[in-house]
């Protein structure tokens, strides 16, 4: 296991029907190396499922994924596992291990090509990454929900793979481990990684996304920087609510408002 080769993520007209319900329609989107984008969108807008189509984990009913230039089709799974780490929304560990062996769990795509002593020392930077390295020995079944998501957010980040796509990540994170988190995501995607992060807090994804994805019912609404899709039109035609975008010191900054 060596250094990551950058890689792009590129969906073509992608649409998901999950018993027999449509649930995504036509969907054009693009990843780059470098680039951290939030999806977001109210509940039941589709983030999930589109996530778990870019990963791999659903199959699209039409449309195709493609790595760099490579259809997805034409990457066996144990090629994907290295090329792609996924956090889903919600995880529960199925047996009472301890937090360094979920991290663990991260580097098996890489088989015994990496050595015991390289292994602990990924695990512990990972879950150094995510202030986790003090309860590495405890059972993940014993953790707190917010403790056992940063071991679990460990997990994703080990194995320093090309492209990070993670499902409301900061799910039960304090708000200092949620802006580190970000961080730590800022720093992948600033090192060359492709980034995708379905996020509920738009004040985080304002902050700390190049990119936004806007989707609504299924489809894609908007598209753009935060500043192109938070203004408060398709906030209030999207939410329902009053919202104000402004820049501050030099940064984006997205407040929520009143409902309208
Ligand atoms: N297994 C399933 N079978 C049928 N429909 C499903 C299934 N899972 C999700 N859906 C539906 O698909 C749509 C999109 O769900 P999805 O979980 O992708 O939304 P989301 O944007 O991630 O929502 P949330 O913010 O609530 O997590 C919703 O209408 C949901 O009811």
């Amino acid at each position: 296991m060596s250094e990551f080769q950058p890689m792009a993520l590129h969906g073509k007209n992608l649409s998901l029907t999950r018993n027999r319900r449509k649930v995504l329609e036509n969907i054009d989107c693009s990843f780059q190396a470098g680039e951290l984008t939030a999806v977001i969108g109210p509940n039941g807008a589709g983030k999930s499922s589109l996530l778990s189509c870019l990963a791999g984990v659903l199959l699209p009913t039409a449309g195709s994924l493609a790595l760099d230039d490579r259809t997805i089709t034409g990457v066996s799974a144990a090629e994907r596992a290295r090329l792609i780490a996924y956090l889903p929304q919600q995880e529960m560990p199925a047996w009472s291990m301890a937090a360094q062996d979920l991290v663990a769990l991260g580097l098996l795509p890489w088989g015994r090509s990496l050595d015991r002593s390289r292994r602990g020392a990924r695990v512990a930077a990972a879950l150094n990454q995510v202030d986790a390295f003090h309860f590495a020995a405890r059972p993940v079944t014993q953790l707190s929900g917010g403790e056992l998501r940063r071991v679990q957010l460990a997990r994703l980040l080990v194995a320093n793979t090309p492209v990070l796509i993670a499902d409301e990540p900061g799910t039960a994170l304090d708000i200092r481990h949620q802006l580190q988190l970000m961080q730590t995501f800022r720093q992948q995607a600033d090192a060359g990684k492709t980034v995708i992060l379905a996020l509920h807090d738009l004040s985080l994804a304002a902050r700390y996304c190049d990119r936004i994805l806007l989707l609504q019912d299924g489809g894609l609404r908007a598209e753009g920087t935060a500043e192109t899709v938070l203004t408060p039109q398709l906030v209030g035609a999207v939410y329902g609510i009053h919202s104000e975008f402004r820049w501050r010191n030099g940064r984006p900054e997205f407040i929520a408002g009143d409902l309208i």
